[in-house]
């Protein structure tokens, strides 16, 4: 796809007329094209235990989806779109389109390809990605399944220091480009589904890769983890996460790199404050995919409030509820520069591996790029609160 180049003007034209006329051969597509079909069937080939972490909690996911339908675009007509402009820089990097994909750990319980079919769709597509700290597969193995694709890594902060200084160096070493610093998952939340299931993937080895690849972490134990896994795991539960995390630690990751610091898990305008004060070179709106906290706001509420207090200072990116071409306008015409899409590659990779992820991100591009045009804007940029009616119930 790369070839064809897939951010071309009439992107979502070509997939449109490829799939009808595939139809003309009796030819259907094989992967659902509506998300909640494809969450469906996902579910349904999946073991109960993933599917239920998967989920997260259902209260919060159900706002976040949500709050895009209370915002409402309002199509302009006339006004000559036929070339489309979907790319973007964030802190000079160039994105071919506004979205990459969200940070989404243990993908071994999906499918055996894991992270390396996703890195090989994100590559044909030309999508970015973003890959977790908790991945299958070590951040130099995606990395070379990746090749050119623009990525970055998203560090979890775990309570060795010297084994966050690695993981950063590491990522440098291997072509990741931004760090991404998870601030709202320092425990996990109450996940009702994986604690009826009793399953946590991590206990079983699951999402361990760049912990035993690293030699930080494997200095630390007696014997090297393929000797002695439970006692690798046990170190793994005992530091991968760090609840005593304050602001001001973020000037140790600072001096340890050079690369752009973006904080992944803003909610509120005064922490979106105090990530610049702190010198931060990006955040992201996110609430997690509803995974952490059951009755908080949607990440999209969220979005105006840090939108304003950021004043264009720092690059803001959203994820949590990104479905379909429209929510990517509407996060856009809110303040975003970029999304990041969560659940529906995964549900892609479930069914079909890497074509399946393959797939979902062309749909999702194609159905960008026409509902763009068909609501009168020639390019991302042009999009803004003007784009958007708000059809909030008054109270
Ligand atoms: C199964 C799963 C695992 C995730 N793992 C991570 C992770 O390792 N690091 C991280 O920062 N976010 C992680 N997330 C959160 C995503 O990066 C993202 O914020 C969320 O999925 C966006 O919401 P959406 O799925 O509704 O699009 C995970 C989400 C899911 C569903
Ligand atoms: C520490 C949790 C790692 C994966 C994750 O972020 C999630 O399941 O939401």
């Amino acid at each position: 796809m790369k070839d064809e180049q897939p951010i071309s003007p009439a992107y979502g034209l070509t997939r449109q007329m490829q799939v009808y006329l595939q139809g003309l051969q009796g030819q259907r597509p094989s992967l659902p094209v509506s998300p909640e079909a494809l969450e469906r069937q996902a579910v349904a080939r999946l073991k109960p235990e993933a599917s239920g972490y998967l989920a997260g909690m259902d209260d919060t996911m159900r706002s976040n989806l949500e709050a895009f339908h209370r915002w409402q675009i309002v199509p302009r007509m006339l006004r000559g779109v036929s070339q489309r402009q979907l790319s973007t820089t964030i802190l000079q990097m160039q994105l071919p389109v506004p979205l990459l994909l969200a940070p989404i750990g243990v993908q071994s319980i999906i499918h055996p390809e894991a992270e390396l079919a996703v890195a090989r769709a994100a590559h044909s597509t030309n999508v970015p990605l973003i890959l977790s700290t908790a991945s299958s597969r070590s951040l130099e193995e995606v990395a070379q399944a990746a090749g050119d694709t623009l990525r970055w890594f998203q560090l979890y902060w775990s309570k060795n220091p010297d084994l966050n200084a690695s993981f950063v160096r590491r990522a440098e070493q291997s072509g990741y480009s931004a760090i991404v610093v998870t601030l709202d998952t320092l425990l996990l939340g109450w996940r009702e589904q994986d604690i009826q299931n009793a399953y946590l993937p991590f206990l079983l080895g699951e999402g361990l890769a760049n912990y035993f690849s690293d030699p930080v972490f494997r200095q630390a134990l007696a014997q090297p983890p393929e000797k002695d896994p439970a006692t690798a795991v046990r170190y793994f539960t005992d530091i991968f996460l760090n609840p005593a995390l304050t602001w001001e630690q973020l000037s140790f990751l600072r001096q340890h790199t050079s690369l752009p610091i973006i904080l992944k898990g803003i909610l509120h305008p005064d922490d979106a404050r105090k990530a610049l004060e702190m010198g931060m070179d990006g955040i992201i709106v996110s609430n997690h995919g509803g995974r952490q906290v059951a009755g908080s706001l949607a990440a999209l509420d969220a979005l105006p409030a840090i939108v304003e207090a950021v004043n264009k200072q720092v690059p803001i990116l959203f994820d949590s509820g990104i479905r379909r071409g429209s929510d990517i306008i509407k996060a856009l015409a809110l303040g975003a520069q970029a999304v990041l899409l969560g659940r529906p590659y995964i549900w892609g990779l479930a069914l079909e591996g890497e074509q399946g992820v393959q797939t979902v991100l062309e749909n999702i591009l194609a159905d960008l790029d026409l509902s763009l045009a068909l609501s009168g804007y020639s390019s991302i940029a042009q999009l803004d609160a003007s784009t958007l009616v708000n059809t909030r119930p008054v109270r």
